[in-house]
């Protein structure tokens, strides 16, 4: 078990990356609560994402927000997933919380797209979709509090590396 202690993590990616499984497997090392992004959007990008059309700026802007303000209100530390694509993102989230830690999960397009055809039956985000999430991809890779893992990694390597940094 990892030290307790109020920490703020968000861990992100492109779709498929595994945020929701590693996201999960956090909160639980670190007895945080777990704020998963995409109960967040608005249901008409849920209806997008499903029509297969990519969100866009201003479809994520609203969702930014209420995402800050979770993060804002959750005094005693979180594990929030979110695709936290662009910088922009990323410094709206920062400015709700400051000192924001992020946990990027790198995965090829390849797999991505494997993983997510894989599970096409049972998710509302559509194997279509992916090409457009590594064109709108930004790496966090040297912003401040980034750590970069191989989302291919077991599960339990992955959160040992996050426990270990964080
Ligand atoms: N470390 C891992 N190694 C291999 N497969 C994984 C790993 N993590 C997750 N997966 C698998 O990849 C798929 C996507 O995982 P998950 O739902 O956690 O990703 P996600 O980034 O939350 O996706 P989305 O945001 O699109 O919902 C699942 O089938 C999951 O079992
Ligand atoms: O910013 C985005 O385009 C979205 O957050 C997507 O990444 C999806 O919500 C998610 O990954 C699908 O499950």
């Amino acid at each position: 078990m990892a030290e307790t202690g109020a920490r703020w993590l968000v861990v992100m990616g492109v779709s498929g990356c595994g945020k929701s499984s590693l996201g999960a497997a956090l909160a639980r090392e670190f007895g945080l609560p777990l704020i998963e992004g995409d109960d967040f959007h608005a249901p008409e990008s849920i209806r997008k994402m499903r029509a297969g059309v990519a969100l866009t700026d201003a479809d994520r802007a609203g969702w930014l927000s209420r995402l800050g303000q979770e993060l804002a209100a959750h005094d005693k530390g979180a594990v929030l997933t979110c695709s936290a694509l662009k910088r922009d993102y990323r410094d709206r989230l920062r400015a709700a919380r400051p000192g924001l830690r992020f946990v990027f999960m790198a995965l090829s397009r390849e797999e991505a797209q494997r993983r997510v055809a894989e599970r096409a039956a049972v998710h509302m985000f559509p194997a279509s979709l992916v090409a457009n999430q590594f064109a709108t991809l930004e790496s966090p890779v040297g912003e401040p509090g980034v750590l970069e893992v191989d989302a291919t990694a077991p599960l339990e390597r992955l959160a040992a590396q996050v426990r270990d940094w964080a």
